[in-house]
């Protein structure tokens, strides 16, 4: 697929000015609207220079989070601390303006009344006219859009006023730049390059980025560190690697990959399913226990696996193919992701196999 404007402006952008990056740290957070709770007690801190995604299913808490770290919303309890300063706490409350933070909103809320320049130069208060007017002009260099300075949002692309978005929030060189579902109002096919490029001009900016999402995949490819939300509490945090391989819970396996689950209980600790057995480690003997297999981790062929299975449907997804399948001792059909030339055709017995390590063991919640 070719972009050009996209990928020109890789070559075309200037290189940034340095930000200094701060630490943004949420203290016990609670929140609530209302009188209905939201948040109930996060504590997490982004370090300078990180890419860290809020990531979570919808409603669990993450805008409000964003929220209250760039003073729009205010917590009912806990503070917010960036480089060792309270701007948000029992007693002080500073306003977005004076918290050095920069914003990108998922509609980029740009005022369509003023040119791209007027735009970006918008925030650049503390300058004189000439200042702002050619630190503005360095920003539109920095994401490669200097050429559309004198135009209207309206005449840009979705991709461009984003662009316009990010060099806007990037112009007063904020140490915390905050963004929230800022590729969410993109054209899917324009999305990866998009992001690719605002990664690589964050990047460049050394800022501190606090980005949510609801997207596992996009969390993965942008950041640092993922924090996962749901309910307004905090699962889990680590970098991208280790959420996948050592989600928590049942709730963080399933959140980043299509995963099979069913039940089982633990002996001698260990849990034997009718894919194979695994380490209940930790869980109490006798426990009953929730475990997940993800369906690109469970291999089937025509021989050689460590239990039969029998095929009920098989779809052909292109590189991969999507098959169900019956396996002995098993009540609910498995699910696999395999690559699409690895059954031949009209094969009905095969053999299922997966690895120990595979087969993700979570004690039930009480
Ligand atoms: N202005 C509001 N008034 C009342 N309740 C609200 C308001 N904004 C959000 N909520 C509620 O607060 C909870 C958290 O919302 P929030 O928008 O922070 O979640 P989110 O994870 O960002 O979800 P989404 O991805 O859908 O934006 C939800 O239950 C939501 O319905």
């Amino acid at each position: 697929m070719s972009i050009p404007a996209q990928s020109a402006s890789r070559e075309t952008r200037r290189r940034s000015n340095v930000t200094f990056a701060s630490r943004l740290v949420f203290e016990d957070i609670r929140h609530s609207y209302h009188g209905k709770e939201t948040l109930f007690g996060i504590s997490l801190a982004a370090e300078p220079g990180e890419v860290l995604c809020l990531l979570g299913p919808s409603g669990s808490g993450k805008t409000t989070l964003l929220r209250i770290a760039a003073g729009l919303e205010a917590q009912s309890h806990g503070r917010i601390v960036i480089d060792g300063r309270d701007v948000a706490g029992p007693k002080d409350f500073l306003p977005p303006e004076k918290r050095g933070v920069g914003l990108v909103f998922q509609d980029f809320a740009l005022f369509p009344h003023m040119t791209v320049l007027e735009n970006v130069r918008f925030g650049l208060t503390a300058l004189s006219s000439r200042e702002a007017v050619a630190e503005a002009g360095m920003a539109l260099e920095r994401v490669g859009l200097s050429h559309y300075a004198e135009k209207y949002p309206h005449a840009l692309s979705g991709g461009e006023q984003q662009r316009v978005a990010l060099a806007r929030a990037l112009a007063p060189r904020p140490g915390v730049l905050l963004m929230d579902e800022p590729f969410s109002g993109l054209d899917s096919r324009l999305k990866d390059a998009i992001r690719t490029d605002t990664l690589a001009i964050l990047k460049e900016s050394r800022a501190t980025v606090i980005v949510v999402t609801h997207d596992a995949e996009e969390a993965m490819r942008m950041a640092d560190r993922i924090a996962l939300l749901r309910d307004g509490r905090l699962v889990q945090q680590g970098t991208p690697e280790e959420l996948y391989r050592r989600p928590v819970n049942l709730f963080a396996a399933g959140f980043f990959s299509e995963i099979n689950e069913f039940g089982g209980a633990v002996k001698a600790g260990m849990v034997a399913t009718p894919l194979g057995s695994a380490s209940a480690s930790g869980i109490g003997e006798g426990r009953a226990v929730s475990v997940a297999v993800r369906l690109s981790d469970v291999d089937v062929g025509p021989a050689g696996g460590s239990a039969p299975a029998r095929i009920l449907s098989r779809r052909f997804l292109g590189v991969v193919e999507f098959v169900t399948l019956a396996v002995p001792g098993m009540e609910e059909p498995i699910c696999a992701r395999i690559r699409a030339d690895r059954l031949p055709a009209g094969v009905d017995d095969v053999s299922i196999s997966v690895a120990p390590e595979d087969i993700l063991v979570f004690e039930k919640a009480s």
